[in-house]
């Protein structure tokens, strides 16, 4: 048997770090996803005893065997409940990184422990031990603020739930979830996303779940629809950072300085408010009043998110390379590198200010705003 499951990535247009700290964000998925494939053997079959990951895109396996696994990881063998979201323990957390360790990651990829981890809680929390192989590729750059942790979190659980599910109409097609469905995906997408975040607010796995365009603040959510042209270039500085480590350091300067940062948390949460109403405001105002308020408010956030400590020296040499063709920027997602997002208002070609940038090392790439969420495939 085969099922296949796959979830978008996602911009952030305003309110991420700050919405950890319960600001607003709003943010939309793009057309980018990652895939996740469960291939389970025959009882007769040889490799009936094993769990296997394989990452297509890098061209890596890893092999676990199940005897190993109930070895390893605390369980209680009566009780699988894929209908209850549970966390992961920091008993279970340190007995996971032993079996992740245990497979020799490449030095150079060690950066992928944190995924491996959150793949062995949801499969042995979702399906218990039982043998499968798992096969995941990515149309997401890793680690670079689109959001490949909670898409592959989202993706997998998918599949893993769809799997469990007693109900599977074989169609062929891609088919989207309910929304009890939805709210379960979720929930267990937020508990893997906690292995890789540390702190997550939960934005990212909510809007690969949801897919379209949210607003989110403190775990409530409002889908937004959007009535105005809404397109971002998106610049990847291809510069290396990781979301936890950001989250955590935001959270140690909010220590040091807790009046300043929430100052800065909500002038962010306004930020976001004003955007969202923007984005779906009916009313006279043209579209370019609309996007110029928009620039506004992401020159503010930017500047915001640089107090707060995320920016980078490539974040700002692409802020300041769209300036000189009267376009601006943010960060998108954690910052410290990664991507940024340019607002191209209606009627801008991009094609001097993308091989500017691109010349400057960059790589740069449109994608389509406010897609599809999580969807599933038997
Ligand atoms: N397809 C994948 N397979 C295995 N691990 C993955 C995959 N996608 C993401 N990861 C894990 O997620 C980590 C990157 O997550 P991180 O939260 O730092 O960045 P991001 O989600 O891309 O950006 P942001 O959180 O800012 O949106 C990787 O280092 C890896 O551990
Ligand atoms: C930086 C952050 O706000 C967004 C990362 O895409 C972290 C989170 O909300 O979990
Ligand atoms: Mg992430």
């Amino acid at each position: 048997m085969e099922v296949k499951a796959r979830a978008p990535g996602k911009i952030i247009l305003a309110g991420e770090h700050a919405v950890v700290h319960g600001s607003t964000a709003v943010a939309a998925a793009i057309d980018l996803y990652t895939y996740v494939t469960l291939h389970f053997p025959l009882q007769s079959a040889k490799n009936n005893d094993k769990l296997t990951l394989q990452l297509k895109d890098i061209s890596l396996e890893f092999s676990w065997s199940l005897d190993r696994l109930k070895e390893a990881i605390p369980h209680n063998s009566t009780t699988l409940c894929p209908s209850k979201p549970t966390s992961c323990s920091d008993q279970t957390l340190k007995s996971i990184a032993v079996l992740v360790e245990e497979q020799n990651i490449p030095e150079a990829k060690i950066w992928l422990s944190s995924g491996i981890s959150t793949f062995l809680w949801l499969y042995t929390s979702i399906l218990g031990f039982n043998p499968a192989t798992v096969v995941i590729n990515s149309e997401l750059p890793y680690g670079s603020g689109l959001g490949s942790s909670a898409a592959l979190s989202v993706a997998l659980t998918a599949a893993l739930l769809a799997s469990s599910s007693s109900d599977k109409a074989r169609s062929g097609g891609w088919l989207s979830l309910d929304e009890t469905n939805l709210e379960l995906l979720n929930k267990w997408a937020f508990e893997g996303e906690k292995i890789i975040h540390g702190k997550p607010s939960g934005i990212d796995n909510t809007v690969s779940s949801y897919g379209n365009m949210i607003k989110f603040c403190s775990g409530e959510i409002t889908r937004l629809q959007s009535n105005m042209p809404l397109r971002m270039l998106i610049t990847n500085t291809r510069v290396g950072r990781n979301t936890k480590a950001l989250v955590s350091g935001v959270s140690e300067r909010k220590r040091r300085h807790p009046e300043a940062m929430n100052s800065l948390f909500n002038a962010v949460d306004s930020i976001s408010k004003e955007l969202a109403t923007i984005i779906q405001s009916k009313d006279e105002t043209s579209v370019t009043e609309k996007e110029e308020s928009i620039k506004e408010l992401m020159e503010m956030n930017q500047g915001l998110l640089q107090s707060m400590g995320v920016s980078h020296s490539s974040i700002e040499t692409v802020i300041q390379t769209t300036a000189k063709h009267k376009l601006t920027s943010k960060l998108t997602g954690a910052g410290g590198g990664g991507c940024v997002l340019t607002l191209l208002p209606t009627g801008t070609v991009v094609d001097k200010v993308v091989e500017e940038l691109e010349a400057s090392g960059f790589q740069c790439f449109t994608a389509s705003i406010g897609g599809n969420g999580a969807q599933i495939c038997y």
